[in-house]
């Protein structure tokens, strides 16, 4: 199967720092992919590469067969691409459901605009606190609305940066069951540290480490990788 997203020797410094350095990654259509590593590891950094927020210093990005390398983020947003923040991005001021409204219009128009919010709301099970400003949502929920928000522009791959973060243990739970949920229509794209989730949801593992591709594979074999293990497993 041909892949959704190929990337290829993309490398980016911060003054003289690889944050990025020569890294490949290919992701197939209808899976769900983690991405893990230390801190400092480079992981926010090849997420900005891929959504057009950091500019490449080498390398190529494919998506859905068009070559994006030099696209800005609207542009690759329109493509089909999706992401959410390790901090939580939502208009306080606004209801829940204007919030999706606003991102559904980000990519489509009208009433189908309309029709991608209101399911994205269904979906993450926020549909009956649609008049309520976000704000006032908990915590839990606010990271909720933020994945509707995504999922409202219907995307083809949905970037989740660390989204368990700060949940609580059943609220965990709830969310591993959402994203499956989404499978196969859309791919996901993971950075994510708390392993449980890492390998109850992922159908393969990126492992980085300053700024490097280190492992590659199932969870059991990650798992099991003495180079991972060393580098970070361990360490947890
Ligand atoms: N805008 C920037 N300017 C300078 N250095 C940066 C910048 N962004 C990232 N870095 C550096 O690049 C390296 C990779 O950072 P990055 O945030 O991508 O790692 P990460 O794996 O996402 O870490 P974390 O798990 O802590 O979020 C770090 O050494 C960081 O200090």
């Amino acid at each position: 199967m041909s892949a959704l997203l190929s990337a290829r020797g993309l490398t980016r410094a911060f003054a003289g720092l690889r944050a990025v350095d020569g890294v490949d990654l290919y992701l197939e259509p209808g899976t769900i992919r983690a991405l893990i590593g230390p801190n400092g590891a480079g992981k926010t950094t090849l997420v900005g590469l891929l959504i057009g927020r950091i500019a490449a210093d080498a390398g190529t990005i494919r998506f859905d067969g068009h070559d994006i390398t030099g696209l800005a983020p609207h542009r690759r947003a329109a493509l089909g691409m999706a992401y959410t923040f390790q901090v939580t991005s939502v208009f306080p001021r606004l209801p829940v459901a204007e919030n999706v409204a606003l991102a559904a219009r980000r990519g489509l128009r009208g009433p189908e605009a309309a029709r991608a919010a209101a399911e994205a709301l269904a979906r993450v099970g926020l549909d009956g606190q649609g008049d309520q400003l976000a704000g006032d949502l908990s915590y839990g929920h606010q990271r909720l609305l933020e994945v509707a928000m995504g999922l409202a522009q219907r995307p083809k791959l949905l970037i989740l940066d660390e989204p368990t973060q700060g949940l609580a243990e059943a609220e965990v739970a709830g969310f591993m069951d959402l994203i499956r949920s989404l499978i196969p229509r859309t791919t996901i794209l993971l950075i994510e540290h708390n392993m449980g989730v890492v390998m109850g949801l992922a159908d393969r593992i990126t492992v980085l480490d300053a700024g490097r591709v280190i492992a590659e594979g199932a969870p059991g074999d990650i798992r099991r990788d003495p180079v991972v293990q060393a580098a970070y497993l361990g360490a947890e």
